[in-house]
Parts: structure tokens; sequence; C-alpha cells
């Protein structure tokens, strides 16, 4: 079956036919109307905490998706807000448009980002590893970062001084230098939170989306490096109909978020 992609042949509005969970009810990314959250006395009293291991990031691989930085998850977590138990850091990737007028996934009261980072992480108190963690409601948690566009982002050019090696789908590199995972986040840690799930296919009702106020800044420049990620294998013909299959945007359309609660913490 052709893979699932951005382009009109096998985008976002197709993957329903191969993928049916992402025609369902609990689907990421929503549209988020601030008017609608709900401030929740539990989410303050339990603050959102995290522990990452910069030498634990080891890979960073071109997925034909977009760039994505594989981690070893041990000595990571993550616990608090709406959480029950302990998740651990899977890894991180971003997803962006082909102008910095759009590119993120959620949006807000309307407005777009020009990117949104991603940062994947799985039960680790209830399942084995990230792919059964993915099959249960409460299995994975993904803290989302809104970018706009702005002063360039140190810790992200660390991952795009790597992209030139993984310039085509399938290659991966190491990442010498350790990125911080927690260099990427917004200094205040006001969120919104609600049920949702993955953002590609197989599109798993899995995902607690906790999604930061605070948008956090990229430069175009480093924007225009994503764009140059290529879509195909090296060696093989273009098979998107993107230009010259350049992956100049990789982002989902918000779905509705229907009578799903939408709570937020902190202003
Ligand atoms: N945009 S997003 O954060 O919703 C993600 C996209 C892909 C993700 S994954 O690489 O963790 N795969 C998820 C898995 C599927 C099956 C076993 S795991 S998370
Ligand atoms: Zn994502």
């Amino acid at each position: 079956a052709a893979e699932w992609g951005y382009t009109k042949r096998n985008g976002p509005f197709t993957w329903a036919k191969n993928y049916p969970t992402a025609a369902g009810i609990r689907q990421s990314p929503v549209d988020i109307d601030t008017a609608l959250a709900t401030s929740d006395s539990s989410l303050e009293s339990k603050p959102l905490r995290w522990k990452y291991v910069p030498q634990n990031t080891r890979t960073i691989v071109n997925s034909g998706h977009g760039w994505r930085v594989d981690v070893d998850s041990e000595g990571s977590e993550l616990v608090g807000g709406p959480l029950e138990g302990t998740y651990k850091l899977q890894q991180f990737h971003c997803h962006w448009g082909s102008s910095s007028d759009k590119g993120s996934e959620h949006t807000v009261d309307g407005q777009s980002y020009a990117a949104e980072l991603h940062l994947v992480h799985w039960n680790s108190s209830k399942y084995a590893d990230c792919g059964e963690a993915a099959d249960y409601p409460d299995g994975l948690t993904v803290l989302g970062v809104l970018l706009k566009v702005g002063a360039k982002n140190p810790e992200l050019q660390k991952v795009i001084d790597l992209i030139p090696s993984i310039s085509h789908r399938g290659e991966k590199t190491e990442v010498k230098e350790a990125i911080d995972p927690a260099k990427m986040l917004p200094k205040t840690l006001s969120y919104w939170t609600y049920l949702g799930s993955l953002t590609v296919p197989p599109c798993n009702e899995s995902v607690t989306w906790i999604l930061f106020k605070e948008p956090v800044e990229v430069s175009e420049e480093q924007l225009a490096a994503f764009r140059s990620l290529r879509c195909y294998k090296r060696g093989e013909e273009c098979p998107c109909d993107e230009v010259d299959g350049l992956l100049i945007s990789n982002y989902r359309p918000t779905l509705p978020l229907g009578t799903r609660e939408l709570r937020e913490c902190g202003s």
C-alpha cells in the first residue's frame, strides 16, 4: 500500500482508509479554544516534573516524515500534572509547514505557529515498552512545545547541524554532542491538557497531551533546514508529488475536540 505522508495523494485526509482509528473521536491535534479550558485544582496540586539524561540522546533519523531523535529511556522520567505513574522519554521530533505562518499541529484560538516540538513518553509504571504502551489509552504522554519565529534556538541547533547527514529517508547518525530536551522547554510551565492520539498513522488513541502555553523561539534559517529533508530514499526516484521530494510540510490539520474535556494549569 502506498506509504502515508503529507501530500494530496497520501496526506491526512486519506489516512482513515488504511488506518481506521484516524477517524476516531479522540484524535489529535485539536484547536485549543482557550475559553473552553477549565482550570483544575488537582493539576495545580501536583506540579509536572521531569528528569532527562542528555547523554542518553542516541541517534537522529530521517523517518521520511521528519527528523526524530531516539533516546535511551533509562534514567528519564515525567510525573505529575494529569499523569498517574511514571512516564519515560522515548524520542522527540518536530512538525513544520512550507512557510512560517503555519506548521504547528495544535492551534490556539485558531492561530497556527511555525512549528511544534513533541517529546514522546511512555507509561513505564504499567507497560514494558513504547510499542506496547501505544496500544493503551493511558500508554503515552506527549509534551508539546509551540515554536514561533525569533532568535536562533541553541539546543535545536544541535539537531540542525546533523540534518545534512540524514538528508534522505532511512538515513540515521549518532548524536555525538548531547542534546538536553529540558533546554527546549519554555520558561513558564503553564499548559493545556486533554486526551488524544498520535498525530501520525496508526493514530492510536493512547496519548495524554500536555501542550505548554508559552511558545519557544526558533529562527527562519532553522525552519528552512527542517524543510531541506527529503521524503524518499537516496538513489530512489521521488515518489511524492512534493517539489523534488522535499519534506516542506509535515503537520496534521486539527480534528474536533468533541465532548472531550480541555483542562489548563497555570495562567
Ligand atoms: N506526533 S506524535 O507525537 O503523536 C507521534 C508520532 C509518532 C510517534 S512514535 O514514533 O512514538 N510511534 C508511536 C507508536 C506507534 C506504535 C508503536 S509506538 S509519536
Ligand atoms: Zn509529533
